[in-house]
């Protein structure tokens, strides 16, 4: 699954490509305003940090929300609290697009991270384009020298990178990168099997001043509470928040947990 994902993300973006070849979508990338300091954003704090996502589906849940109106979203999620603003632009199986990041980014004032199976600079320059702040790098879809590129050329438009990890070994490989925030995803993207406890047993492992994310398996303020005493940061939220039907407090309950 994770192949076919990663397949598709890079087929459309080489479509968009025909339409708006690199050196165009390069110069509009830095036309942008100055990405945002995320790490500055999402470190310790007195409560936890809350990056809400946008996400109207996905190939483990099906449909989730419509979302007709991703700028009021996350205009309530910015209202709730919520330190920064994930965007699911993937088309096929998450129902985004590069538009939702957009009116998105003009709607809030926090960072805004593209959430996308990146495998290429192109994808990275369309992020910035769009106004986003950090984009997503996906460690077991991408060897370690293209890890690293992608790294470097995130930071070179002064994006952050948000890099993904589900494995101790991928967290390992973030590291040799030097990850500046590092996610652990409780969710393993080759079998959808949730595993809420990998968070707490790679915590002890973040190096001074790396960012600390746990991403999935959030539904109730319980679950934050967990994540939190175990170390986290910040912690990403997807399904809970589009399903909920009062995203704001939602997010104010999940911070103050
Ligand atoms: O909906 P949840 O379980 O709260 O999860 C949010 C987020 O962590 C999840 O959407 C996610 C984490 N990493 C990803 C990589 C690609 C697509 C999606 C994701």
């Amino acid at each position: 699954m994770l192949d076919d994902l990663f397949a598709g993300s890079l087929e459309d973006a080489a479509r968009r490509r025909e339409q708006l070849p690199t050196a165009q979508l390069e110069t509009l990338a830095l036309e942008q305003t100055p990405a945002i300091d995320a790490v500055a954003a999402l470190s310790r704090a007195e409560l936890v940090h809350i990056i809400a996502e946008v996400k109207r589906a996905s190939p483990s849940r099906g449909l989730l929300a419509n979302i007709p109106d991703p700028a009021e979203l996350a205009t309530a999620y910015a209202r709730g609290g919520a330190s920064a603003i994930s965007v699911l632009t993937e088309e096929r199986k998450f129902l985004g697009s590069l538009d939702d990041l957009r009116a998105v980014r003009a709607a809030v004032d926090v960072p805004v991270l593209r959430k996308e199976f990146i495998g290429e600079e192109y994808q990275i320059l369309e992020a910035r384009a769009a106004g986003a702040d950090l984009i997503l790098l996906i460690v077991a879809s991408l060897d370690q020298p293209t890890l690293d590129r992608l790294k470097r050329f995130t930071e070179e438009l002064g994006m952050t990178a948000l890099i993904e990890a589900h494995t101790r070994d991928e967290f390992q490989r973030a590291l040799d990168v030097d990850a500046r925030v590092l996610g652990v995803n409780a969710r393993d993207l080759k079998t959808f099997e949730m595993h809420p406890e990998l968070f707490g047993e790679l915590a002890s492992e973040y190096p001074e001043g790396v960012v600390k994310v746990a991403e999935s398996a959030v539904l109730r303020p319980e679950h934050v509470r967990a994540y939190r005493d175990a170390g986290a940061d910040a912690v990403l939220v997807g399904e809970a928040l589009v399903t909920g039907d009062d995203p704001a407090a939602s997010i104010q309950e999940f911070r103050n947990a």
